[in-house]
């Protein structure tokens, strides 16, 4: 399905509930396979959520979790430790493509028996769940934090607990912090200094029943797009987000305000709004190590406001759904953007021209549909396989459509 947005405005306050955050959901899905007790409310309805919990369901022998990649990551871990049975756990093809040899050889370490079926390094791959009986163990920190998450999440249910070494420079270090914060939740004992983690084993049953998930933060950010580039006096309102978040893209508070957004709490809702028109000789300079799925939507902002940006820490974007480097470059460039990429960076010339009717490929990245949407409000644009939003945020087209996006 492609989607066409015909140059929209949109209405000068609305109200969006956005699905709860994919990463919280998936952690305590897994937490919830280890500890039946806990129940969990505003769950993602994201489809890596719903992977995720029918493969935590699944009696079969095959488990295919498409694109998923914490559900790749976080169920390799969970598949080694279940004695006596066997899972060959696999993906799409991109998945096949998306490396697990750190997260493998950590696990096997540890006393893991998995073989790889196709490519070494890559998924699908074939686990013998057995009892993991070693403590202690250190890998590389720099290519994806997710297996690190991976590794913490089995951990209160090793023996002994599990001490990790982190090797490198650590990446997206706020996802390992959301990983131990909703294991202390549940009342597991962790530490986390320098590049050393150690997580406590633990046979309690858990301190709190339920567990309310907080909304998607990176969902959020698509709407920061659109406010930033509104009319002044613009709002949206997003439910139902808390003050001290565990996702690292809540940063995005701060970040917006770049562009002229301020952004307020009321209970458990954000209200974003257009505040200030910005210069256009202003340039926009981060660091985004710790919240790389916030990279496409900062640089199409730039973009739709013409506005010069420089993006670094973007290392981990060409393993993930696409290689979202290269996706950028090519998709702001056929707008009429100029940008230059290295393997960890991404710099955006200023411009002020924005083609009209170009088609958007999305390369089977939600965050690319999501991410160019906003440019509806600048000018005529289609999005490409625009379903493709489902990976995590389903709804995306239709509270699109609530704003007052023109789409057909
Ligand atoms: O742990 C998580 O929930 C995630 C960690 C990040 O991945 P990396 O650590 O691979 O950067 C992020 O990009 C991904 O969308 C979700
Ligand atoms: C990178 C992402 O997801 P995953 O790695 O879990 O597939 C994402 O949602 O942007």
């Amino acid at each position: 399905m492609d989607i066409q947005i015909l140059k929209s405005s949109i209405s000068r306050q609305s109200s969006i509930a956005i699905t709860g955050s994919k990463s919280e959901s998936n952690r305590l899905l897994l937490l919830q396979a280890l500890y039946p007790e806990i129940s969990i409310s505003n769950l993602s309805n994201s489809d890596d959520s719903v992977l995720m919990q029918k493969a935590l369901q699944s009696n079969d022998e095959v488990v295919d979790i498409h694109h998923a990649g914490t559900a790749m990551r976080f169920l390799t871990a969970y598949f080694s430790t279940r004695v006596g049975r066997e899972t060959i756990l696999t993906g799409s093809s991109r998945m096949k493509e998306r490396p697990i040899r750190i997260l493998v050889d950590a696990l096997k370490s540890l006393g893991a028996d998995i073989n790889y079926l196709e490519n070494e390094g890559y998924p699908p791959l074939k686990i013998n769940g057995k009892n993991l009986s070693k403590t202690k163990v250190s890998l590389n920190a720099n290519v994806s934090s997710q297996y690190i998450s991976a590794l913490l999440l089995i951990a209160s249910r090793l023996e002994n607990g599990l001490e990790l070494t982190l090797d490198g420079k650590i990446t997206s270090v706020p996802y390992i912090k959301m990983t131990l914060a909703l294991l202390n939740e549940i009342g597991i004992d962790t530490e986390f200094e320098g590049n050393q983690i150690l997580v406590k084993p633990f046979t309690s049953p858990p301190k709190v029943d339920n567990i309310t998930v907080e909304s998607d933060w990176s969902s959020a950010s698509y709407f920061y797009s659109i406010i930033a580039m509104s009319e002044i006096g613009t709002q949206v309102s997003l439910s139902a987000y808390k003050v001290n978040s565990l996702q690292g893209d809540s940063v995005l508070s701060q970040i917006y305000g770049q562009f002229g957004v301020e952004t307020q709490f009321d209970n458990n809702t954000v209200f974003i709004k257009k505040v200030t028109n910005v210069s256009i000789n202003t340039k926009i300079e981060l660091d985004l190590s710790n919240a790389p799925d916030i990279a496409q939507t900062i640089s199409v902002t730039a973009f739709g406001l013409g506005l010069e940006c420089s993006l670094s820490g973007l290392h981990t974007l060409k393993i993930k759904e696409t290689d979202r480097l290269v996706a950028l470059k090519v998709e702001l460039e056929k707008l009429g953007a100029e940008v230059v990429i290295t393997d960890a960076t991404l710099h955006l010339k200023p411009s002020t021209k924005i083609f009209s009717d170009v088609e958007i490929a999305t390369y089977n990245d939600h965050r690319m549909a999501m991410a160019f949407a906003p440019l509806g409000l600048k000018t005529s644009l289609k999005v490409k396989d625009a379903d493709v939003v489902s990976k995590s945020y389903p709804q995306f087209w239709e509270d699109l459509k609530t704003l007052g996006f023109n789409l057909k």
